[in-house]
This record gives structure tokens, C-alpha cells and sequence, in this order.
């Protein structure tokens, strides 16, 4: 009989990764915007500008500025250098006239929601990172906001509940955790048409600039958690805002100003390094995702991944984004062999958050999507037992020997000749785990 390593080694061997080619895209290295150099280049390429030419950005941290009126900073709640080359480098890469940066991906949200007032009309997504939806209801709740949320893959059902009424329509995409494909193009021509004045703001989270810019698809606002991959590294909070409309973005600095959620120099400095390797890490995690997703499809499994040719919006995907990121999901039939699964990786960190070097794998309803209340998950069809991996820049092969050994481990598959099947769904549920013709290594 085959031990876990054998027959891991044969199914890994079965799996012809050469010559694999991501689907075809509008090239990320074409400048756009007035910017000089490819965006890799841009990402790197910053100028200081301070007196001692310093190559690296120095971090400002004062809270004061001594002088009198007029001059260009006087506290770091109102302003800093650091903070401010930092948005100037954002704005470059966001495609955007002006960026703006926030202690967090929710504070950069709380800044953009800001600008409702009661009795306002917001039409949303019914996928969407837990935090963000949390968020929302509170200001249904105690804001008198009127939220709707609708299935945004759906243009006929977006368009029927857009109106005059409608004030902001907030889009994720692809969505976390369903990795939902959503027309940015599509729903921000049917919001203006129903209300020129309706502002789309698109959070970029899942791709960051680096894939998508949605500024160019007609939306108003892209922000996206900095958190994720701008800094990469799991080492600082951030939010960033991007916009065009410099009457918008004065109203986003105020808020930002007078609630002093400002990203703090320190954090700047992070996110200004982060962003340098945004291209390196983005490339390899991406190629390492679609690969793992390709292994997890051929071996059964029902995956989330719009690199997949599979996915249901797979072609209007590769319309607006140059690449299909590094989050992917699937799910098992069975919550009890989810749990077990994300228990018997070694490799993958069981961690909220994405797009950082290291692989991470999380049951979303127990984690990052916990404060939907349970009915609400199974209103919005979100299953209860998906799993999200999120991949690093680890060895490939090293990372698809963890999750092998897992899933053998957790008892979600059969080991057949040339490796391993998916169990069917029928067998999952009454699977206790170490049920496959497995030893453990000595
Ligand atoms: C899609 C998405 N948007 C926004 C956020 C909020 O970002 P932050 O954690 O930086 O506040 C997160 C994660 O937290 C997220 O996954
Ligand atoms: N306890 C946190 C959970 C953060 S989830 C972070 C990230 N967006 C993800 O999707 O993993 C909370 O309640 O906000």
C-alpha cells in the first residue's frame, strides 16, 4: 500500500506544470496615465526629494512642524512628509489625480462612507468581506443609510434596483471570499445613467493596482486594504483611497483630518518599501495560485479562481484585470472535514488577511466573514464550509506537498493509481479523518 509521501510524490509528478500560460491580458508593463516607465518600474521608482538626497524615503516622525502660517506642514494629524510621498507614489500607481491614505482598509472606508447622509441609497454587493458588510449595517442601523444588497454578477437585478435615489454603489471584485467576478465597466455606466451623481467606489483589495484599476473602468473611488498586498509582509494596518474628482477628494482629506485617521509616518514608510516588491511578490503568488488551483480542480475539488477557465466570469475578469491574484476558494461538503484540512497543513498559516509572502488557509465563516450572522451567510448562499487559501512565494511544489498531505490526511480523498480523487459529496460528510490507506512517516 502507498504511504502519504509516495503517493503525494505521483500525483505531484502527474501534474505537467511546464509550459503553463496565464490567460492572454493587456500587458501590465504598457504605461498608461502619463506615467513614464512600465508600472514594475513605477513601482520602484521614487524620488525623495529631500536635502540630504536620501535614497529611501526618511520618516518624518514629528508631530509638529515649528513656523508660522502658511507654511506647508504644522501637525501630523493635518500632514507629513512621509505621508504625503507616500499618497503622491499611490496616486501614480492608483491611476488616480489624488490618493489618500488611512489607518486601515475599514478607516479609508469610513472615510469614503462619510460622505451619506441619512435617507442616502447604497446598492452593494451580497458577497463581501466581512468587515465591510459589518460596517454597512451599522450605518443602516444608526446612520438611517438604506443599504441593498444584490447579486452585482447579475446586471439585470443591479440595474432594477439602481435609481435617482441611489447615492453610492460599493463594489468588491473579484469578491471575498466567493471570488465573484463583477462588471466594473457595466455597473458603473447603469449607476450614472440612473443617478450622474451616484458615486461607485471599488475596493481593489483583491488585485491592488498592480491588476486592476478601476478608475479606468469608470468608477469614482478604488480603495483597497494596504494591509494586504501593498505592504505584503504582515507588518502594518493601512488604507488607501484613490480618486479623480478633486471636490471628492477634498472631502475625503477633511474627514481624514478631522478624525485623525491618518496613516502614521512610520506606517507610510512600511507601506512606501511594501510597495517596491509589489510586483515581484504579486507575479510569483499569482503563477503559485494558479497552479494551486489547477492541482485542486484536476484532483476533484469544485474551486473559486478566475484564472480558472472554469470560472463563471472568467472572460469579463481578464476584460478589466491584467491577472487573477493569489485568494482562491473550494469547498469540501463537509465542515467537519474543512476544519480538518486547515488543521493538518504545516506549511499554510491557519490567518485572517491575504496577499502577504507567507501562505495562509482560513474557514472565512469562523474567521474573517464570523460577524455576518449565520443567517445571513445562508441567505447569501455562502457555505459554511469553504476554505481560502491565500498564496505566498513558498516553493511551489513545497506548498503542494503541504495541502497533498492534508487533504490525504483529513480524509477528503481517495488515493487512486496516479495519486488522489476528491471524495464525493456524498462520502464527506460521514469521513472522520486518517481514513485513507495512509502511515504516518516514522
Ligand atoms: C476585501 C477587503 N476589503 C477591506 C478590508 C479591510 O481592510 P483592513 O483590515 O486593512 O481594515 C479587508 C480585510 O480586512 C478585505 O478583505
Ligand atoms: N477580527 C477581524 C477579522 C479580520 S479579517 C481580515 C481580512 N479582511 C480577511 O478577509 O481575512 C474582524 O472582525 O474584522
Amino acid at each position: 500500500m502507498a504511504g502519504p509521501s509516495e503517493a503525494v510524490g505521483k500525483a505531484l509528478k502527474s501534474l505537467d506544470l511546464d509550459g503553463h500560460i496565464l490567460p492572454p491580458s493587456p500587458a501590465p508593463s504598457t504605461p498608461t496615465n502619463g506615467r513614464k516607465y512600465a508600472l514594475a518600474t513605477e513601482l520602484v521608482y521614487t524620488e525623495a526629494n529631500d536635502q540630504y538626497n536620501a535614497s529611501s524615503m526618511p520618516i518624518y516622525q514629528s508631530a509638529t512642524f515649528k513656523g508660522g502660517p502658511g507654511q506647508e506642514y504644522d501637525y501630523t494629524r493635518s500632514g507629513n512628509p512621509t505621508r504625503t510621498h507616500l499618497e503622491r507614489h499611490l496616486a501614480k500607481i492608483m491611476n488616480a489625480n489624488r490618493a489618500l491614505v488611512a489607518g486601515s482598509g475599514m478607516g479609508a472606508l469610513d472615510v469614503i462612507t462619510r460622505v451619506l447622509k441619512p435617507g442616502d441609497e447604497v446598492v452593494t454587493g451580497d458577497d463581501l468581506y466581512g468587515g465591510t458588510n459589518r460596517l454597512l449595517t451599522y450605518l443602516k442601523t444608526n446612520g438611517g443609510i438604506i443599504v441593498h444588497h444584490v447579486d452585482t454578477t447579475n446586471m439585470t437585478a443591479v440595474k432594477e434596483i439602481l435609481s435617482e435615489k441611489t447615492t453610492m454603489v460599493l463594489l468588491e471584485t473579484p469578491t471575498n471570499p466567493l471570488i465573484k467576478v463583477v462588471d466594473i465597466t457595466g455597473i458603473s455606466a447603469a449607476a450614472h445613467a440612473a443617478n450622474p451623481k451616484a458615486i461607485v467606489a471599488v475596493d481593489n483589495t483583491m488585485l491592488s493596482p498592480y491588476l486592476q484599476n478601476p478608475l479606468d473602468l469608470g468608477a469614482d473611488v478604488v480603495y483597497e486594504s494596504g494591509t494586504k498586498y501593498l505592504s505584503g509582509h504582515h507588518d502594518v494596518m493601512a488604507g488607501v483611497i484613490g480618486v479623480n474628482d478633486t471636490a471628492l477628494a477634498d472631502k475625503f482629506y477633511f474627514m481624514i483630518n478631522s478624525t485623525g485617521c491618518g496613516l502614521a509616518p512610520f506606517d507610510s514608510w512600511l507601506l512606501l518599501r511594501g510597495i517596491k516588491t509589489l510586483a515581484v511578490r504579486m507575479e510569483k503568488q499569482q503563477t503559485s495560485a494558479n497552479a494551486i488551483a489547477e492541482y485542486l480542480e484536476e484532483h476533484g475539488f469544485k474551486v473559486r479562481y478566475p484564472g480558472l477557465k472554469s470560472h463563471p466570469q472568467y472572460k469579463l475578469h481578464w476584460s478589466q484585470a491584467r491577472g487573477a491574484g493569489a485568494v482562491l476558494s473550494f469547498e469540501t461538503g463537509s465542515i467537519a472535514l474543512s476544519e480538518r484540512i486547515v488543521e493538518s497543513t504545516k506549511l499554510f498559516g491557519i490567518s485572517v488577511s491575504f496577499g502577504c509572502v507567507n501562505s495562509l488557509i482560513s474557514m472565512p465563516c469562523r474567521m474573517s466573514h464570523a460577524s455576518i450572522d449565520p443567517a445571513t451567510r445562508k441567505e447569501r448562499a455562502l457555505p459554511e464550509d469553504i476554505i481560502r487559501l491565500c498564496i505566498g512565494i513558498e516553493d511551489l511544489d513545497d506548498l503542494k506537498d503541504d495541502l497533498a498531505q492534508a487533504l490525504v490526511r483529513a480524509g477528503a480523498v481517495r488515493l487512486t493509481e496516479s495519486g488522489f480523487t476528491a471524495l464525493p459529496a456524498e462520502e464527506t460528510e460521514g469521513q472522520t479523518g486518517l481514513t485513507t490507506q495512509v502511515v504516518d512517516e516514522p
